[in-house]
């Protein structure tokens, strides 16, 4: 599992650890693994050699420029030609300065440094930035897109807010991120996550912190329900705030999710999903969904509502029926929304799917009509796009635009999550799966040729299939998601438009590469 933690986290766990280490450790430790990283740049670009390579360090007021002017010192050390450019002299880190300047390393302010740099260290802001790039970075920022220069953040690219991932204005858009502990959130979500470039993380012990654990160590955060907060103090308690955690599945995560018939399995006993979908104007959301969840790891998957004779037709191995949830046979999870219509009809199937006591997933127009209610039952699982989610927040009284609800993706699928009480999937350039308490997920497969008509109808049949087969909301959500983004990314071969009915004939290649080692995220 890879894990991003927000900076109040971040903050707890240096201070627990800063309060225990000699003063200076912990930024030696960070510039130490941003200058190795860094001389590895080098070495594989075109100067071939730290050696007389050029090296601009952007370094600005706080801690974000020191771990730069440090690495700096250890490139010029190196045989570095390295150059700073002090964005705001007086409130520079004077040690980091000094460091730099013993080494050989000089400050600029000609802007031709930029330009002609092999390498440039983004060390404007880190944890401590908020807002967009101010005005004395931006040139700088241009200059260095202008040139040839590998661009290396430090911590994250300056302009990206850290816990949101959101992008208010000017950004560095970095070849290479070199974060620091753990990643954060922002570089794993977008459009935050756009401008990270290659994400490379340096530990700098935040593991010896009691429950703190860096990429893929163990990290208690109470799994997916637990509501504690800021619990430090007592040996035994792990260093958890609530909502700070991000998680991103991997292969070998979703391997352990995936669900797998055993001797005893019959075709009731491996889940049966119900899907209430479509309607005489629209069948083929009922067939794509249907189509999706027959890949998705149930014994079997029975459909309810009018477009039964065209499912029928493009799937035999469906169990359908024109009435609507109440009257088809048991099942283990209900799928209902996706073209069902807004009509009296759709409004009886989508009671009754949430009524039935099983876990439902509410998709397309059966959100809009949920939204109505402004609550759901706690195992629900709700997939919204930005535009659905924005009828889902004012249906809980939140006001927002889509063009908000993409830049802050986190925060608004979490509002949506307490407001509803359940979990929720906001899909979109960066997916996000969260619950109301604990960790959310980002889904790390995604491609923009997701984005096509009928594929949110796939990613529903198989995320139901596979809460009928026993997976949690948030599992069920985040493994559906990882699927979907792999089978889109086989489908179209990396940039080639894809029709939904390829992503589905693609998942069965998607879970069999995610079930075997040998590795899927990109
Ligand atoms: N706290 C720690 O123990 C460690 C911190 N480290 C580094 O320290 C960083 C955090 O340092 P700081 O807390 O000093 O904060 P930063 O260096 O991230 O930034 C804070 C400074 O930037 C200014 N600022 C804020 N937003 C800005 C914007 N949009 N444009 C320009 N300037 C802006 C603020 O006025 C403040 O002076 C981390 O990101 C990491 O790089 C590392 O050295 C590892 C250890
Ligand atoms: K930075």
């Amino acid at each position: 599992m890879r894990r991003a933690h927000a900076v109040e986290w971040v903050r707890a766990a240096e201070g627990e650890l800063i309060a225990r280490l000699p003063e200076g450790t912990l930024m030696q430790r960070a510039a130490a693994g941003l200058a190795a990283t860094c001389a590895e740049l080098l070495r594989e670009g075109v100067p071939g050699r730290v050696y007389a390579s050029r090296v601009l360090v952007l370094a600005g007021s706080g801690d974000n420029g020191g771990d730069a002017l440090y690495a700096g010192a250890r490139l010029a050390r190196r045989g570095a030609r390295v150059r700073a450019a002090l964005l705001a002299p007086a409130r520079v880190h004077a040690g980091g300065l000094a460091a730099l300047l013993a080494a050989g390393g000089r400050v600029t302010d000609d802007l031709a440094e930029a330009e002609r740099a092999d390498l440039v260290l983004d060390g404007i802001v880190g944890i401590g930035g908020r807002g967009p790039l101010r005005d004395t970075a931006l040139p700088w920022v241009d200059a260095a897109g202008r040139g040839a220069a590998t661009v290396v953040a430090v911590d994250l690219p300056s302009g990206v807010d850290p816990d949101s991932g959101a992008v208010p204005g000017a950004a560095v858009h970095a070849d290479v991120t070199v974060t620091f502990g753990t990643h954060k959130p922002g570089l794993l979500v977008d459009p935050g996550a756009s401008y990270a470039g290659v994400v490379r993380p340096v530990d700098i012990g935040l593991g010896e912190v009691r429950g703190a654990g860096a990429d893929g160590e163990a990290l208690s955060t109470g799994a997916s329900g637990a509501a504690g907060r800021s619990l430090r103090g007592a040996d035994t308690t792990p260093l958890l705030l609530d909502g700070h955690v991000v998680e991103a599945l991997q292969q070998e995560d979703v391997a352990a999710l995936l669900p797998a018939p055993d001797a005893e399995s019959d075709k009731y006993r491996r889940g049966v999903v119900g899907i209430a979908a479509g309607s005489a104007r629209y069948p083929g959301a009922a067939v794509l969904a249907v189509g999706a969840a027959l890949h998705g790891g149930v014994g079997a998957v029975r459909y309810a509502g009018a477009a039964a004779r065209e499912v029928v037709r493009a799937h035999p191995e469906a169990l359908v029926g024109e009435g609507g949830p109440k009257d088809a046979g048991r099942v283990q999870a209900w799928v209902v929304g996706p073209g069902l219509s807004q009509d009296a009809e759709a409004e009886r199937a989508v009671e009754e799917a949430l009524d039935a006591g099983v876990p439902v997933l509410v998709d397309a127009d059966g959100l809009r009509l949920l939204a109505r209610r402004g609550a759901a039952p706690a195992d629900a699982l709700l997939t919204p796009h930005a535009g659905e989610a924005v009828a889902l927040l004012a249906g809980i009284g939140v006001t927002a635009t889509s063009a908000q609800v993409e830049a802050e993706r986190l925060r608004f699928a979490r509002e949506l999550a307490r407001g509803y009480g359940c979990t929720v999937l906001l899909k979109g350039s960066t997916t996000v799966v969260t619950g109301p308490h604990g960790p959310a997920r980002v889904n790390p497969t995604g491609t923009a040729q997701l984005a096509t008509a009928g594929s949110g109808d796939v990613l529903s049949g198989l995320a139901g299939a596979l809460l009928a087969a026993g997976l949690t909301p948030l599992d069920a959500g985040s493994v559906a998601a990882y699927l979907h983004g792999l089978a889109g990314r086989l489908a179209s071969g990396g940039d080639v438009p894809v029709a939904a009915g390829a992503i589905t004939a693609a998942l069965p290649e998607a879970w069999r590469r995610s079930c075997h080692s040998g590795g899927a995220t990109g």
